[in-house]
């Protein structure tokens, strides 16, 4: 099959005045065709600038350029203290060991295209959430095992659980907790992962699956971490917000290996919009991921039924939930429901 060309890209000199020019919010016009990344690893003026991390020390009165664009960023920037301090306490020589004596991963693609195949409807990747930084506590009763087992019970074909404890209050305990269960669910890790480190401690937590995110990641990074993940025996699940980024990602090898997914949510802006599946699956490079088969995952701010219907309509043989189905006083009947 012919591979149609990327969308044009903006030249790095174009793209850092588009940057200045809009200093606090995603610039969507330019970024839904480029699909560069604008996510900034690192704040401008480093790390110590930023309350971020335990060391109470930070350099006031530098410029706005310094501030976090948007909640992604302001993550990020966050994550790479998290890491640094992670890796403090427990060495990566020693989370490679712990992964290595783990049950051997269960095939999260695999599990999603059953369900899928048995049921005729998108496969349900549930998501044990507690919180998010748009709106808060989601579910005060958070007992993240009664919540996974639920959701199983209810029809889910995987679990997605966060691990991010300051912005969304999960853990990798909770992950653990969750395996050791007995849930027989494939895992996915819903971390914010910008290193490799992050992709062992997943997989010596238990986990089957790990997210990355087009946004935050360019291709060379995306390459590295599924190869990493793919050598531990892990899928990825890449997901994109924008035509340009899906474009890009579809050039990474071995992507059919894997399962991308379209977040709905705007996190620059948390506006969440299910059209924005439609409109980049209706694209070129959505009628790409079909043909080539790829499966798609419809991910964030589906609640009922007919939101099921509307993203498997627009070629989505997956969809990730959270919020609808784990406030349910009822979740195994919540989960039926969504399904029905
Ligand atoms: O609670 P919702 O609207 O059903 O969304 C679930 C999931 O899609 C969302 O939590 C999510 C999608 N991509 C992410 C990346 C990081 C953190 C969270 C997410």
């Amino acid at each position: 099959m012919m591979l149609k060309q990327r969308p044009q890209v903006a030249s790095a000199g174009q793209s850092r005045r588009a940057t200045r020019s809009c200093s606090r919010v995603v610039c969507s016009a330019q970024t839904t065709m480029s699909g560069e990344v604008t996510i900034r690893r690192r704040p401008p003026h480093g790390l110590e600038t930023q309350p971020c991390g335990p060391h109470a020390f930070r350099v006031g009165g530098l410029p706005d350029e310094n501030k976090p664009q948007n909640i992604l960023e302001e993550i990020v920037w966050w994550k790479a203290r998290e890491v640094e301090v992670m890796r403090d306490k427990q060495p990566l020589a020693l989370l490679q060991g712990l992964a290595k004596k783990m049950d051997p991963p269960r095939d999260f693609r695999a599990a999603i295209a059953a369900k899928a195949k048995e049921t005729g409807r998108p496969g349900l990747i549930a998501e044990v959430k507690k919180a998010s930084p748009s709106k808060g506590v989601i579910q005060p009763d958070f007992d993240p095992v009664r919540i996974a087992k639920s959701y199983e019970a209810g029809g889910a074909a995987c679990l997605s659980v966060l691990t991010d404890e300051k912005f969304f209050q999960g853990s990798f305990q909770n992950l653990t907790k969750i395996r050791a269960a007995g849930v027989t669910c494939p895992l996915l890790c819903k971390e914010f992962i910008v290193e490799a480190y992050q992709v062992f401690k997943a997989r010596a937590s238990g986990a089957d699956a790990i997210l990355l995110i087009a946004a935050v990641l360019p291709n060379a990074d995306l390459a590295y971490f599924m190869k990493a993940a793919q050598n531990l025996g892990m899928t990825c699940l890449i997901e994109v917000h924008t035509e340009g980024e899906l474009a890009r990602v579809l050039e990474l090898p071995d992507v059919e290996k894997h399962l991308l997914g379209i977040n709905n949510r705007d996190l620059g802006t948390f506006k969440v919009d299910l059209n924005v599946t439609k409109r980049i699956m209706d694209s070129e490079w959505g009628q790409q991921v079909k043909e080539r088969g790829i499966i798609m995952v419809g991910e964030s701010g589906i609640f009922t039924p007919e939101d099921v219907a509307f993203v498997q309509q627009a070629g989505c043989g997956a969809i990730l939930v959270g919020e609808s189905i784990v406030k349910q006083g009822d979740i195994v009947a919540g989960v039926k429901a969504l399904l029905a």
